[in-house]
């Protein structure tokens, strides 16, 4: 199934230390399948805060300049409460592959956040893949996600 992401633009990517292999992994793995990623740190593995790296993210998927995000903590709370102060952001913590499908079909989720300390490599992979691959499914859920905005 064709992504319902403009992949022409690049997918922004960015975590604290505690996501940073999973960070490296992931930015490896996509590359290799063609994606573009603009990878926003942290570059190396010393502890920092998660906010320096999840809003560069939200940033840039909020403007339009990436196609949507990923974000990597060690429980992805942090990233994910982060993104979601800026108001064109709705980002879903997937820890389960049902739930990486379900931010994007009934949320229409523009960042996947992921606990890096919680699921394996593998898993967070193919949570990605998921994400990328499942379209919004729009009706009931547009209604939803126009009632999320307070301002
Ligand atoms: O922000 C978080 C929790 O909401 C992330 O899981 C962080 O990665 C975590 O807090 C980092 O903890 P550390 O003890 O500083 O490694």
């Amino acid at each position: 199934m064709a992504s319902s992401f403009d992949l022409s633009k690049p997918i922004a990517i960015g975590s604290d230390h505690a996501g940073y292999d999973y960070k490296v992994a992931l930015v490896k793995w996509l590359t290799e399948k063609g994606y573009q990623i603009s990878d926003m740190g942290v570059y190396e593995n010393k502890s920092v805060d998660y906010p320096d790296y999840a809003h560069p993210v939200a940033e840039w998927v909020e403007k339009g300049d990436a196609a949507f995000g990923i974000l990597l903590c060690g429980s992805a709370n942090g990233v994910c409460i982060t993104a979601n102060k800026h108001q064109g952001i709705r980002a879903g913590l997937a820890f389960q592959t049902e739930v990486a499908q379900l931010i994007r079909q009934h949320n229409d989720a523009n960042i996947i956040c992921i606990p890096a300390r919680f699921v394996a490599l593998e898993y967070a992979k193919q949570m990605v893949d998921i994400f990328i691959n499942t379209p919004f499914e729009g009706g009931r859920h547009q209604t939803r996600v126009d009632k999320i905005a307070c301002n």
